[in-house]
């Protein structure tokens, strides 16, 4: 008898709650096929937190994550809160600071059969394979941020073991897979870069088997669309990161397809797609559910080391879209439960 897992669900806000839905629907079908034995403890947060409980990361969903085996994230972020005193968004960076998140993995990879769905040219886009290492607890996102009539400031606040941290996490990763690492900085201006790049060259060292290449920030966006396949892990920090990989969404075709892992040194990891609450499209039943599924096969396999699992999502989801069953981002006109009806018969 395996032990039950506690599984943390947090719907938050817009799509959010739709998507999860429809995640823990095919997690249930996945879950009896492979013998998985969970259960799933829903939370209060974001917009949602507010509502019920006065705040972003309620006491009660803080602790539930706390004690889980893994957490599952569709999205937060109300617009009735944009202006408030407390935003939803500080629920997600509290969350993440409190598991001590620091390490947050992007993965974006396009296959042949689905390179059609890209707004770039075909042969740009086939075999893009890389992967975006993000470090998310530090950074100008947790530094002072001071807001006056006239003037404002966001201090960037880098420790060298900080850095040291999530260079070492690129490394471990790339020697998985082609060994390269490319380390993303503005060390032309900014003295946090400065450091960055010295700690990567330190920390590439310990690697003789991995090759490291630095790029700055704002040519490594023209290439990532230019050139994606010269990638394969870049490591960079929190609000390039954040910036890069939602250009990065670009290659496959949609912001909708696009999942993430978010792991500490110790503590439960957490999985969430790298979108965002879209209230445009909210509660229409037209979200697409691939990021969020792809988010559910992630914790399968790095929370649970359940191959089988995360392989039988991944290649689901590629065969209901290879199938020309997409939802409205792709082209498609499939609603979020139709293309998961689909793809539960692939299962
Ligand atoms: N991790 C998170 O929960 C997270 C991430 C990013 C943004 N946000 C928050 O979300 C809110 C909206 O932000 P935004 O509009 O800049 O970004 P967004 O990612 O929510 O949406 C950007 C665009 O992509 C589309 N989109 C996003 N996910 C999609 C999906 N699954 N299927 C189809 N289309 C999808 C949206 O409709 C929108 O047109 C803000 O409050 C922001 O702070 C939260
Ligand atoms: C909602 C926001 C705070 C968040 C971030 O900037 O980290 C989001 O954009 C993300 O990418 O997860
Ligand atoms: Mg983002």
């Amino acid at each position: 008898m395996t032990e039950k897992k506690t599984i943390v669900a947090l719907s938050g806000d817009g799509i959010g709650p739709e998507i999860m839905a429809q995640a823990l629907r095919v997690l249930k079908v996945v879950a009896e096929k492979i013998e998985f034995d969970y259960e799933v403890v829903e939370k209060a947060f974001g917009g949602a937190g507010i509502d019920q409980f006065g705040h972003p990361l309620p006491e009660e969903t803080l602790l539930a994550c706390q004690n889980s085996d893994a957490i599952l994230l569709a999205a937060i972020g109300a617009p009735k809160y944009d202006n408030a005193p407390v935003r939803a968004e500080q629920g997600l960076l509290a969350l993440r600071k409190a598991l001590g998140l620091y390490a947050n993995i992007r993965p974006i990879t396009v296959h042949p059969a689905l390179a059609h769905l890209s707004p770039l040219k075909r042969e740009v886009v086939v075999g893009s394979d890389f992967v975006v290492v993000r470090e998310l607890t530090g950074g100008i996102y947790f530094g002072e941020h001071t807001l006056e009539e006239t003037s404002a400031r966001d201090v960037n606040d880098y420790s060298a073991e900080e850095i040291r941290r999530i260079i070492r996490k690129a490394f471990e990763i790339a020697r998985k897979r082609k060994k390269k690492v490319t380390s993303v900085d503005k060390q032309n201006v900014l003295a946090t870069s400065k450091l960055w790049r010295k700690i990567a060259d330190e920390v590439a060292t310990e690697y003789p088997d991995v090759t490291l290449e630095h790029q700055l920030v704002d040519s490594c966006a023209m290439l990532m669309i230019t050139n994606p396949k010269k990638f394969d892990v870049i490591v960079t920090e929190n609000l390039f990161g954040d910036i890069l990989s939602d250009e990065a969404s670009v290659l496959p075709g949609s912001l909708g397809v696009m999942p993430s892992a978010s792991h500490s040194e110790t503590g439960p990891s957490l999985y969430e797609p790298i979108h965002g609450s879209a209230p445009d499209i909210a509660g229409q039943n037209i979200a697409n559910p691939v990021s969020m599924l792809l988010s559910v096969a992630m914790l399968l396999r790095e929370s649970f080391d359940n191959e089988v699992g995360a392989s039988m999502i991944e290649q689901a989801c590629d065969t209901v879209m290879n199938e020309g069953i997409l939802t409205r981002d792709l082209g498609g006109d499939a609603s979020t439960s139709e293309f998961v009806d689909a793809l539960i018969k692939h299962l």
